[in-house]
């Protein structure tokens, strides 16, 4: 292929890629459905590979929403092409994607799996209220082949399974991490797996997490539900107050509000427009 070629080609799917925390998103404006969830499924897998591809955590399509309340609706891929109900760092990306080109003002509701999923935007911080936590149990004992460990779970839109770790640093998050997602516990749709470990500094309390993905099979650099899920359990447990900063393995702080008398969870947190670009046929091959 010329590079007149390249540079003269009009067709391709144009896509935005987006960071928040480090957890990353390639995002395509779906709103003429000319993309469908198995397309959909068949792009995460192929454009979210490093190296041979754009590289991302998950692939996000815009569609339209039948939901009066909602000004749009999402489909979320993770990188293995499962489709998750819910991505809490992704719900930040494209709530600030639509807002930057002038499709809705904020604040605003979308739709996605997990339910409504409300968003407000003030320029690159974005803050989202989660669906309302579910399934909570506290104190769970698993066993594993390896070793016996005790857990937390609650749903945030995903499943998450928080475990208490004091030296992070060395969590065993790629070790046992996948022993937890596939734990007959939580079968059939497995379970996240957050690592935390709760520090103080300046007279203020911060939990460090490291989580293993369900659908990207490895570490992420954040995961918004899953610091949503590790901040609701610390505070269920009496060890945070709300607000909760949480540490991701990325290095940014997310706030993380629980507003009990509403049964909601609130997350805040920066978010970067990396780039816009359009994928040539060689990369859907
Ligand atoms: N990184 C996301 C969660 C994405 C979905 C997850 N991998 C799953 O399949 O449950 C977040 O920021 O919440």
């Amino acid at each position: 292929m010329s590079i007149e070629r390249l540079e003269s080609e009009k067709e391709g799917i144009s896509f935005y890629k987006l960071c928040a925390s480090g957890n990353d998103f390639i995002v395509i404006l779906n709103f003429s459905g000319e993309i469908s969830p198995e397309e959909g499924r068949e792009l995460a897998k192929k454009l979210c590979r490093p190296k041979f591809s754009v590289s991302a955590d998950g692939l996000i399509l815009l569609e339209k929403s039948s939901n009066p309340q909602a000004k749009f609706a999402w489909r979320f891929f993770n990188s293995d092409g499962s489709e998750a109900e819910m991505c809490g760092n992704g719900a930040r990306c494209v709530a600030r994607l639509v807002t930057e080109l002038g499709l809705f003002e904020s604040p605003f509701y979308f739709e996605t799996k997990a339910g409504l999923i409300y968003a407000e935007v003030k320029g690159k911080r974005v803050k989202v209220a989660l669906t309302s936590p579910k399934d909570l149990k506290l104190n769970l004992v698993l066993r594993t082949d390896y070793d016996w460990f005790l857990a937390h779970f609650v749903n945030t839109g995903v499943p998450h399974t928080v475990i208490f770790w004091e030296d992070i640093e060395n969590a065993p998050v790629t070790k046992i991490g996948p022993k937890i997602r596939y734990h007959e516990a939580f079968s059939p749709a497995g379970t996240n797996v957050n690592f935390i470990n709760i520090v103080e500094k300046d007279g203020q309390k911060i939990i460090q997490i490291r989580t293993y993905e369900r659908g990207v099979e490895g570490e992420t650099l954040a995961c918004g539900t899953g610091s949503a899920a590790s901040a609701y359990i610390a505070y269920k447990l009496g060890l945070v107050n709300s607000p909760v900063n949480v540490l991701t393995r990325g290095g940014e702080l997310l706030t993380i509000y629980i507003e009990e008398n509403e049964n909601k969870i609130y997350l805040e947190g920066d978010t970067l427009l990396v780039f816009k670009g359009t994928i040539f046929e060689d990369a859907l091959k």
